[in-house]
């Protein structure tokens, strides 16, 4: 399987160099050349395998040649014994066809360890295969960034430069960040806000003579691997609800685009999905450009669902690229509209075409510890406040279109542990964290606080990345 850029300008790489290399040369984010293909027969010789089993059948197409096989399902199951469930991302049902699809049983408790458990690893694969030393650089507004640190710490072939809008993210999140004794592992609080650290991680990446120097790799959705692994939940969750015979819609808490991606990257694979709805918080970008069909930036506000607090949502270029039929010359436009004035407009066709497959609806604060309050009261469960957005989208959007013969799957993206202040004030119940997380909130902080500024991060990366040494 080859790689291509969504700018067109960038050369055409193998899945190995596609990982390695996180942003495209030309700034464009790479997507494989055609979409694998799986019959409803394919599909349904699926069921009842494991998660592992499952994952190796979704991913090998996109590995190709590259990684033998069972090296591959050896990397698929070390990664996922990581997580503590059995099923790994199991579903629970919320009432008549409404299910939440817990993505948090991995090490960070957030759905960024599924994909990050199986990029560091294959990451460190390629590395050692190549005998070679990478520089890892991630923005997060707050759980990638664990995720991240986790997954890669203590790694000898990487080093991991983490950048969090200082004072934006969860006691939790930050913790999670900033306890690692890794000595491969720095923490940086960028003065500004996600939005800013992921412009920092993009301006590294375009600038060439850096980034080779220091052989620059990225951990964001930005890189094809990250949305590669996170396809295989939308399979094991609509196969255990009668997939391919019966078709379902998902509703996705969404800031970056990237997981809500990976669900039309299945459908584009034969899975049958309905509708993908996006739930986006205050910052309501994303269901603006659905109703308007302009993408305009209007400033972020802090919420209490501060991982979904973007404005600039990177994988919606991806989208893009494939609603302009992989037209790159139309994406470069759109982009520089970006760049240049904040805001750009999709043309007729292709916004019905993102309408053919997408929902998208909002959720502010209140109804998001209503959403909590009323969940908890109705089924006993308790939401993180992320998650809590999806339940609020759904029940909106389920009620305005009655597709509710459908099974519809929200993506429960945290578990509430993460955000107890937000849980707790919502529905009066403190979600205390799982007995292997107890020691966080004691454990010794160790980060540096960073103005928003390249040169001062660059200079940063130099001193300690091992690359070259
Ligand atoms: C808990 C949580 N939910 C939802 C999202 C949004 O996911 P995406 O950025 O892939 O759209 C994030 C951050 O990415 C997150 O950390
Ligand atoms: N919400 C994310 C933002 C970064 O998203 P990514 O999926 O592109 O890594 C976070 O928690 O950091």
């Amino acid at each position: 399987m080859n790689y291509i850029s969504t700018r067109g300008e960038a050369p055409r790489l193998g899945f190995s160099d596609a990982v390695l290399a996180g942003l495209a040369r030309d700034g464009g984010l790479y997507l494989p050349q055609e979409w694998p293909q799986f019959s409803a027969a394919e599909i349904r010789a699926m069921r009842g395998l494991s998660y592992q089993e499952i994952a190796l059948r979704v991913l090998s197409p996109f590995v190709g040649n590259e990684i033998a096989t069972p090296v591959l399902e050896r990397l698929i199951n070390e990664a996922y014994a990581t997580f503590r469930h059995d099923a790994v991302c199991p579903l629970v049902q919320l009432g008549p066809n409404s299910f939440v699809l817990e993505l948090f049983h991995g090490p960070t408790l957030a759905f960024k360890d599924v994909a990050m458990q199986l990029l560091a690893r294959l990451m460190d694969h390629v590395l050692a295969e190549r005998d070679q030393r990478a520089t890892i650089i991630g923005a997060t507004s707050g759980d990638t960034g664990g995720a991240a640190i986790e997954a890669f710490a203590g790694r000898s072939r990487t080093d991991i430069f983490i950048l969090f809008p200082h004072d934006k993210v969860s006691p939790v999140q930050q913790r999670q960040m900033t306890t690692s004794t890794a000595s491969n592992v720095h923490a940086l609080a960028i003065e500004g806000n996600f939005d800013d650290c992921q412009g920092l991680v993009k301006e590294l990446f375009n600038d060439h003579i850096f980034r080779d120097h220091v052989a620059l790799s990225g951990v964001n959705s930005i890189n094809w691997a990250r949305i590669m692994a996170q396809i295989v939940y939308y399979f094991t969750s609509a196969l255990s609800l009668g997939a391919p015979d019966r078709a379902v819609s998902f509703t996705v808490p969404t800031g970056n685009f990237g997981d809500i991606f990976a669900g039309y990257a299945a459908k584009r694979m034969g899975l049958p999905v309905e509708v993908l709805t996006i739930a986006t918080n205050d910052n309501d970008i994303l269901a603006r450009t659905l109703e308007t069909g302009e993408y305009r930036m209007e400033g972020v506000v802090a919420t209490t669902s501060p991982s979904m607090d973007i404005q600039i949502s990177s994988n919606f270029e991806r989208l893009l690229f494939e609603a302009s039929n992989r037209n790159a010359q139309t994406v470069r436009h759109y982009m520089n509209g970006l760049k240049q004035s904040g805001a750009f407009t999709i043309k007729t066709q292709e916004i019905e075409t993102i309408r053919n497959h997408f929902a998208a609806g909002r959720a502010t604060m209140e109804d998001t510890a209503q959403t909590i309050r009323s969940t908890l009261a109705s089924s006993g469960y308790l939401l993180d406040p992320h998650t809590a957005t999806a339940v609020h989208v759904a029940r909106q959007t389920r009620a305005s279109t009655k597709k509710s013969a459908i099974p519809n799957i929200i993506l429960g993206t945290a578990h509430p542990a993460k955000f107890p202040a937000a849980v707790s004030q919502a529905s009066g119940v403190f979600p205390a964290l799982p007995a292997w997380l107890s020691h966080l909130m004691e454990a010794k902080e160790n980060y540096t606080v960073l103005p928003s500024d390249k040169k001062m991060l660059e200079d940063r990366i130099l001193q300690h990345t091992r690359v070259g040494r």
